[in-house]
């Protein structure tokens, strides 16, 4: 730990799987590892659709910002990235239930793979509440 960061471990988001920490705060900002749809009870990915792996990933870093004493909808950007963007809008239901008003920036990526053989991560950067 060094004075201008620190990282932040959370006891509800799955372990990492490589490594990394589950955020890092510096200067007022929170920096989330992307979180990949791992249920964090079993270790597992989870099945069902990517609407249900979109919402294990926000799930996860939720917990994340929980931990740094932040809520998910203090965040200002998200990276959606996904090996199957012929799911978008399957996705985007999904996630826009988190979001239902002023939704943080984002950016959405369509790539090749991603760990463990998933279809969906999710990343963040969000502003820790004063004080
Ligand atoms: C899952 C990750 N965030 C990673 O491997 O970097």
């Amino acid at each position: 730990m060094s004075a201008h960061r620190h990282t932040v471990t959370a006891l509800g988001a799955p372990g990492a799987v490589g490594p990394y920490s589950h955020g890092v705060v510096s200067d007022g900002l929170l920096f989330c590892s992307g979180q990949v749809p791992l249920d964090p009870e079993t270790g597992e990915l989870v099945g069902g659709t990517i609407g249900d792996r979109t919402r294990r990933c926000l799930d996860n870093l939720a917990a994340v910002c929980g931990a740094a004493g932040a809520q998910l909808a203090d965040a200002v950007r998200l990276t959606v990235y996904t090996t199957d963007m012929g799911q978008f809008a399957a996705i985007n239901e999904a996630y826009g239930a988190y979001f239902p008003n002023d939704p943080p920036a984002r950016v959405a990526i369509g790539v090749a793979a991603l760990p463990l053989g998933t279809d969906v991560e999710i990343d963040a950067v969000v502003a820790l509440p004063a004080g």
